[in-house]
């Protein structure tokens, strides 16, 4: 039986910060939610896992799980997505410790990016040093089916376009540098890894790579938005995932990110299908044993190889 934690001091919802949508966290305010957490759990995850949309089952796989609903962490926002549990997750896989969000947050929720990027920093103080990421995403490339995976070699930031990003404000170099680079965001050796598990899982032909694209939601896309965003290079489009990778970079973390392709984008004024989120998390649900296998085997290979 997991643990649940509970924390008599943030009862019955009850309001655990002052801070309005212009005042972003403190380092001193994230190092009590890290704090909050370390003296809670007996051991310290170097690995970080990012469920998707209807892929909560990565955390289900832990063992010797000790789980923590949002609501009773300081500083954490709330889930509010079908599909996302709520919880943070820390157990092993394989043996290895890892922490794992069951649900993550979304821009379109009304948080704005840095507070949907903050448990990120709070993996970073609590220890983590490599971030998986997934996600649920439309498949823009011709190639790709529903149900396969794409490894994310690089993405096209929509909201950033905008000036809007989870950096913006002041920059506490105890995090990073101000102007992190981003051209390397990606893992190459974990990419690689990534295609190297899916051939000896006898997955390799449903697994590809490219670049991931995030806008703001929660509609999904018109046809004349899709056409633009493939012809921008987009494989794959979603509402997630680009500010926890940017906020991960910023502060050195190691990046895999993959996106579990739940539809296929509608490009074509005659089709009549509707994407919708049921489908989104049925696929999760069909594909939960290969991702739970897929992710177990990329923790094994970052505790043994310790990629930068
Ligand atoms: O959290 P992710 O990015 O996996 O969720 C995707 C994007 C929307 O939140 C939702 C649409 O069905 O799934
Ligand atoms: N568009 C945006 N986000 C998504 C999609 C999509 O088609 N599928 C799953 N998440």
């Amino acid at each position: 039986m997991p643990q649940v934690c509970t924390n008599n001091s943030h009862k019955n919802g009850a309001k655990k910060t002052d801070m309005n949508n212009d005042e972003s966290y403190t380092y001193e305010n994230l190092s009590e939610t890290a704090e909050f957490l370390l003296t809670r759990v007996p051991f310290k995850p170097s690995i970080g896992i990012i469920c998707g949309s209807g892929m909560g089952c990565l955390a289900d796989a832990l063992e010797n799980k000790k789980e923590f609903p949002y609501e009773i962490i300081p500083h954490f926002p709330v889930s509010t997505v079908p599909g996302h549990m709520g919880k943070l997750v820390f157990g092993y896989l394989s043996g290895i410790p890892v922490v794992c969000m069951q649900g993550r947050f979304h821009y379109y929720e009304g948080y704005p990016l840095w507070k949907c990027a903050m448990p990120v920093r709070v993996m970073k103080l609590i220890g983590v040093s490599h971030l998986i990421a997934s996600n649920a995403a439309g498949g823009l490339n011709d190639k790709f089916k529903i149900g396969d995976i794409m490894l994310v070699k690089d993405h096209i930031n929509m909201l950033g376009f905008a000036g809007n990003n989870p950096l913006k404000g002041p920059n506490d170099e105890r995090f990073g540098p101000r102007f992190p680079p981003m051209n390397k965001a990606y893992n190459r050796e974990l990419i690689d890894q990534g295609k190297k598990v899916a051939r000896e899982l006898g997955m390799g032909g449903m697994v590809h790579e490219g670049t991931y694209t995030c806008l703001g939601g929660p509609n999904f896309e018109t046809v004349a938005e899709l056409r633009m965003l493939k012809m921008l290079g987009a494989d794959a489009v979603g509402m997630s995932t680009v500010h926890e990778v940017i906020t991960a970079r910023h502060c050195d973390m190691t990046v895999l990110a993959f996106s579990l392709i739940t539809n296929i984008c509608i490009t074509d004024y005659e089709c009549h299908d509707k994407p919708n989120h049921e489908e989104v998390m049925d696929v999760g649900k069909m594909r939960q044993d290969t991702l739970k296998l897929f992710v177990k085997k990329l923790v094994e290979y970052i505790a043994q190889h310790n990629p930068q």
